[in-house]
């Protein structure tokens, strides 16, 4: 399959290396707007780049009839119009704000402590994120699903805050600290205790690697989806 990187720092090389391994011809590394000429007729496009420029960069992707994978997170009170296009364009669309298998299990995790936990008044749930110095975006794209997730089960929050939980708002800790790849905790605490549960992210190769198996799923496909679809959850 050919591939066209969008955005060509941290992940992009990563997937590089991944998806050469995996048999893939990576036609394309670019660090500005796609276009018909710099896509180099790519049957997909994986998009891992800046919060500002990610939108301009799946339109002209979508516009082109490409499908596209994006990992930039920081971008999505513009999705639903990045939706539509794909639709218009007869093309495909998948957003992950974490690509890696660990994650996407902890989300479905994640749902199902906090159905058990709607109706225990005793426990105050709040988010923690630690990502490296560099991140742009916060919180962080995983955070905010994990805090979907639970706004799914629990009735008591419809929405998010960054480091402070407030009546309805849950409260998302955000952490930068030297070179960490991507750590994730939920948290409950009572009185008397705590249940905590958490993802650690060693290094990206789990973010690189989901994000080419995305790409391989999504190439003769039409519409939008998520991870959930890709691994079947
Ligand atoms: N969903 C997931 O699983 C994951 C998501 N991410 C997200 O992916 C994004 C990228 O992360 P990361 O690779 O670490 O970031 P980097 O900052 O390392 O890379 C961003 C790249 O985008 C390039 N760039 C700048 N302008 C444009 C443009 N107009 N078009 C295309 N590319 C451009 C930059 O070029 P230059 O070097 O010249 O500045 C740089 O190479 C972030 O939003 C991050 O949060 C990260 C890990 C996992
Ligand atoms: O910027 C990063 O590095 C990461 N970004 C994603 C996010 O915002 O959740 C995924 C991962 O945690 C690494």
């Amino acid at each position: 399959m050919k591939i066209a990187l969008v955005g060509y720092g941290k992940m992009g090389k990563i997937i590089d290396e991944i998806a050469t391994k995996r048999g893939h011809d990576v036609v394309a590394r670019l660090k500005e707007t796609p276009t018909a000429e710099n896509l180099n007729n790519a049957d997909v496009v994986i998009e891992f780049s800046l919060p500002e420029v990610a939108f301009n960069n799946i339109k002209a992707s979508l516009e082109n009839k490409i499908p596209v994978i994006c990992g930039t997170t920081g971008w999505l009170e513009k999705k639903q119009e990045i939706e539509k296009m794909a639709l218009e364009n007869e093309t495909a669309f998948l957003y992950g704000s974490n690509f890696s298998l660990g994650v996407n299990l902890f989300f479905a995790l994640n749902e199902k402590l906090a159905d058990l936990m709607k109706n225990v008044d005793e426990y105050s749930c709040q988010l923690e994120e630690i990502h490296h110095i560099h991140k742009l975006d916060a919180p962080s794209g995983t955070a905010i699903s994990l805090a979907e997730g639970i706004f799914k089960h629990n009735p008591k929050f419809d929405a998010w805050k960054l480091d402070d939980t407030q009546g309805n708002q849950l409260g998302i800790f955000a952490i930068r600290e030297d070179e960490v790849p991507g750590t994730h905790s939920v948290f409950y605490r009572s009185e008397v205790d705590e249940i905590e549960i958490k993802h650690t992210a060693f290094n990206r190769s789990g973010f690189a690697l989901g994000a080419v198996v995305a790409a391989e799923w999504i190439k003769d496909k039409k519409g939008n989806f998520t991870m959930k679809d890709v691994l079947g959850l």
